[in-house]
Order: structure tokens, then sequence, then C-alpha cells
């Protein structure tokens, strides 16, 4: 990953789109990002993101409450709006891009209570390829096999997706975030709730998914997680006040970027503790 200035002046949206358009070169970035915001119903949410992420790279997107790095990772769907600047995800536009990207919600934004197997939901991550209508046939649901076999559910593949645990749950949104082999992938909070076994198994799973080459973009709290699993940090801010956008606050190598003081900037009127590895943070005016 390349930090550069913020060279590139924002651009309308549209003609964001147009450049982005069907150039792709393999060299390219996976995203590519030149003053970029996002937000909501015109509202920035995060804002001044000039960076490059290249492929194979694991980045670790952490930040406090509200800086808006849910919103980040919409943005990259093109579920967030885009408000400003240059977005390029795999080559194109966020929207475009959206079937090649694997992506693990939130856990809250869930509905665990749908009348659907652990099979069902996994193989929902390729009704975007296959229309939703369309039969699995073999080759789908070889793939949906493998990705329960991978996240450690072949065994409970044909229980209610809302009868599972919640690691079980998180696991299976992640084979259904793997079912369509993504070059790209985008976690939010993925280790939220876990236990330490889940957390163990999906911490070695990235690992393995990192070795693969591919390119992941997860944001956590947790610094053990990053040090482990992610090549590179993007720590990012909140505004200083409810109506400013979140922005970022540091950006490289886990090694050289995720310092005390660097998250002690990004997380700047809060006290930070870093405990055995997680951040924990107060108001100061608490
Ligand atoms: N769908 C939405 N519509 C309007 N505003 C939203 C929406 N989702 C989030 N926001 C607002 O955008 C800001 C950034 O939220 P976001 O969820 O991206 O932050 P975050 O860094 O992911 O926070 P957290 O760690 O709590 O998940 C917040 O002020 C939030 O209230």
């Amino acid at each position: 990953m390349t930090q550069t200035p913020d060279e590139c002046t924002a651009v309308e949206p549209a003609a964001a789109d147009a450049a982005a358009g069907s150039t792709a070169d393999p060299a390219d970035p996976i995203v590519r990002l030149r003053g970029a915001a996002f937000g909501y119903a015109g509202r920035g949410r995060v804002a001044g993101l000039t960076l490059d992420i290249h492929a194979g790279e694991v980045i670790a997107l952490i930040g406090p409450n509200g800086s808006g790095k849910s919103t980040l990772l919409r943005g990259l769907l093109g579920l967030a709006e885009h408000l400003g600047g240059q977005v390029q995800v795999l080559g194109t536009t966020p929207t475009r891009a959206r079937q090649g990207i694997g992506t693990l919600p939130q856990a809250d934004t869930r509905d665990a209570g749908l009348p659907v197997s652990l099979r069902q939901v996994v193989a929902m991550g390729l009704y975007r390829e296959l229309g939703p209508l369309r039969p699995l046939g073999s080759a789908g649901r070889a793939a949906v096999s493998a990705a329960l076999q991978r996240v450690g559910l072949a065994g409970v593949a044909g229980r209610r997706f809302g009868e599972l645990s919640g690691g079980q749950q998180q696991r299976g949104i992640l084979a259904r975030a793997l079912v369509s082999n993504p070059r790209l992938l985008l976690l939010d909070e993925p280790f939220n709730g876990l236990d330490r076994e889940n957390r163990d198994t999906l911490l070695e799973l990235l690992g393995e998914l990192r070795a693969e080459g591919r390119t992941i973009i997860v944001s956590t709290h947790d610094l053990e997680i990053a040090q482990k699993a992610c090549t590179h940090v993007l720590l990012l801010s909140a505004g200083h006040s409810h109506d400013q956008p979140g922005h970022p606050a540091g950006f490289g190598p886990i090694g050289e970027a995720l310092t005390l003081e660097a998250v002690e900037h990004a997380f700047h009127d809060m006290t930070v503790e870093l405990d055995e590895h997680t951040v924990t943070t107060s108001r100061e005016t608490e």
C-alpha cells in the first residue's frame, strides 16, 4: 500500500466512474482512492481518503466508533453514497466491482431469523453471479461444500442458520463471502463477540487467506489481530464535531504505522489503553 499526497482534486462521481471505466490493468491497485468521501443522504461521514491498496495486502481498519469504518467499507461496495473524489475498486466503479467482492457485514445488520439453512445462506454468495432463480448446479454445490468445509462447518450445513451459535453464524457468513472465490474481501468487525476458540479459528483462516494472496480489508478493535493477520493499517479518526466526517489519521505497513502514538492520535479525544491485545478507550470528559 502506498500513501500518496492528496494531489487529485475531487471530481464528480460520474466523472470518476467514467475514468474507472473498463481500462483495468492487472497491475492496477485493487482499491484506489483519491480524496474520496462517502456518506448518507448527501452528508459526508468519512472523507479525505487518498490511498492505494495492492493485491495481497491485508488492511486493518481501526478507528473509534463513528469514524466511518463501516461507511468506507460500504462505499467500496457502492452501498454508501460516493460524495466526492475518485474511487476505483477492482479497476472499475464500486457498483460494478461488487460481484467480485466477498463481504462480511457487521453482525447486528443480519437477520438471523430467516428460515433458511446454513447451506442456503452460503449459496446466497453465488446468486450475484447466477441470478436468484437459477439453480446452483453441481459446480455451485461443490463450491458451497468447499466453503463450508473451509470454515469448519460442513457438519452443520443443513441446520437452520438462526439456530447456530454466534461464532458459527459468523463463520457461515465468512463462507458466504468466500464461496465465489473473490479477489477482494471486506470484513466488518468479524471478530466481534467471538469466544476464544472461534476467534482463533477465524484468525487462522485470515492467515490462510493472506497466504493465498487475497486482498482483505478488515475493521477491528483488536490489535493482536491487526498485528498477526494484517500487512498494513489504516487508522481513521472521528470528526471533531458530530457534523464533521471521519478522516484518515495514519496509513502504512503495520510495523511502522501501528504505534501507540498513532492510535492515540486517531482516538484523539479519548484515553487509549492497549491491554493484552485490544484498544480500550474512554472519553476524557468521563
Ligand atoms: N445508514 C446510515 N444513514 C445515516 N447515517 C449513518 C448510517 N450508517 C451510519 N451512519 C452514521 O455515519 C457515521 C459513521 O458511522 P460508521 O458506522 O461508518 O462508523 P464506524 O467507524 O463503523 O463505527 P462503529 O465502530 O460504531 O461501527 C456515524 O455518525 C453514523 O451514525
